[in-house]
């Protein structure tokens, strides 16, 4: 099903009336993807584990515009970066990324080369906010080269409620959104909105694409990813993901969760490089402490099962000791942190069971909140936080995967968004 070119036809051969469909082309599209939450399985995934994820109710909101002026715009506000470039200069990057016929490839060491001396970044560099450039410039590219014959001026905003690098997937959100945007712009998947619907999602197949690209984009933020985190970028809910297979757990109790982030600042791409080199020299040591992350994300998922069929308190227990053993694995592997441990004590002097979640080395920490839980505890261990200089908030897990924005008042929430944010550069 897959369309050539920068293509209003194949949008409108779709479904629905010419008119409805120019008319939202010709304005903008608005896409938006989740955050996740990874119960159990972080970094284990990386090799091979299981790993459950769920969707966040925190999202990255992406709005594409075509354009005639012959430029590409990239205004990227919760990073301060605007920048935009000649597409005639962009042309000129198309010998790293000549057309070819195959599906997604992953990015080669000269194209990110290529990348690097073309935005001025030292090949050397570990800033991770220029890597989101650079994964444009990948996706854009590489789209351009597989679907179209003429790169398309654009201008592209990508705003997030998430926070960037905290360990909720901040990156996949980033990228699944992009690439959904930019398919859609080529052709490559349809414009899924029905008149008068709030918001669409896209077909299993042209979900596939989407995450696939959004994959590519992910490898170049993080290096190595395992892919679970776009996976739950495009799917939503809760997933199970096992060397890149992923399934979609069925009936999942309404999990109350804590999310702190302890504001430290880290980089996937290096906690992730860092557990690699350990298990590397210590694989007797380390492979057993991975296949326990794995063995507890099983658990979990049958404790998760047993919680809706037949709740009670001793599930609950069994899923906070789960968190208490692979917050001590996690610590094994490297990626604790003194923040991390803090948040720990904190909660657990108020009864309550917590860990890292994402990468670690700062970022982000999950607290279990049973449903009996005493409001005034949470309450009091949230004060408790906050005094430690960490942000808190409440949610429960499973948000819908990358979707379109069509006629919602969310959509006009975040179109004044994006207007703040609106440079007149061009
Ligand atoms: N809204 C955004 N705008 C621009 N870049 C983003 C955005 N969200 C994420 N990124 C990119 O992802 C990086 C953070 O990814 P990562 O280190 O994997 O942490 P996480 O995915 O846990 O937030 C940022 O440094 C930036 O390159
Ligand atoms: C550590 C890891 O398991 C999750 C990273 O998540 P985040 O980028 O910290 O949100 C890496 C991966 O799965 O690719
Ligand atoms: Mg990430």
């Amino acid at each position: 099903m897959v369309r050539k070119g920068w293509n209003l036809g194949s949008l409108v051969c779709r479904v629905g009336s010419p008119g409805f469909y120019l008319k939202m082309l010709a304005q903008e599209s608005i896409v938006s993807s989740p955050g996740k939450v990874i119960l159990h399985g972080e970094h284990a995934v990386v090799h091979g584990k299981v790993a459950l994820a769920v969707g966040l109710n925190l999202r990255t909101f992406l709005r594409i515009r075509c354009s005639k002026h012959g430029k590409v715009l990239l205004n990227l506000p919760n990073l301060g970066t605007c920048l935009n470039w000649e597409v005639a200069t962009l042309q000129t990057l198309k010998t790293a990324f000549p057309a070819d016929s195959d599906g997604p490839k992953s990015p080669s060491p000269e194209q990110i080369a290529a990348l690097k001396v073309f935005v001025g970044i030292a090949s050397e560099s570990a800033d991770t906010e220029n890597l989101a450039v650079l994964a444009f410039l990948y996706l854009y590219l590489s789209i351009g080269a597989k679907y179209s014959r003429a790169l398309p001026s654009l201008e592209i905003i990508v705003w997030s409620e998430l926070p960037t690098g905290a360990g909720l997937g901040s990156s996949a959100a980033y990228n699944v959104s992009m690439a959904a945007a930019l398919l859609m712009a080529h052709g490559a998947v349809g414009f899924p909105a029905q008149e008068e619907a709030e918001s669409a999602r896209w077909t299993a197949e042209e979900l596939n694409l989407i995450n696939t690209w959004a994959f590519q984009g992910e490898k170049i933020i993080h290096g190595n990813p395992s892919g679970v985190d776009n996976a739950v970028g495009t799917w939503g809910g809760a997933l199970r993901y096992h060397a890149g297979k992923i399934t979609s757990l069925e009936r999942v109790p309404k999990l109350r969760i804590l999310l702190t982030n302890t504001k430290v600042p880290r980089s996937t791409k290096l906690l992730v490089a860092g557990v690699k080199d350990k298990v590397l020299k210590f694989p007797n040591i380390l492979n057993p402490v991975l296949s326990s992350i794995d063995a507890i994300s099983q658990e979990c998922e049958r404790v998760l099962k047993e919680v809706n069929q037949n709740p009670s308190a001793d599930c609950y227990t069994v899923l906070e000791e789960l968190f208490d053993i692979n917050q001590h694995h996690l610590n094994v592997l490297g990626v604790g942190h003194p923040s991390l441990d803090r948040l720990c004590q904190v909660t657990a002097s108020h009864g309550l069971h917590s860990k890292l979640t994402g990468a670690g080395g700062g970022g982000c920490g999950i607290t279990l909140l049973r449903p009996d839980v005493d409001p005034a505890v949470v309450e009091a261990a949230k004060q408790q936080l906050k005094a430690c200089g960490y942000e808190c908030w409440e949610t429960h897990i499973g948000a819908p995967g990358i979707s379109l924005h069509v006629f919602s008042a969310l959509r006009e929430e975040v179109q004044k968004v994006f207007q703040t944010f609106e440079k007149a550069e061009l």
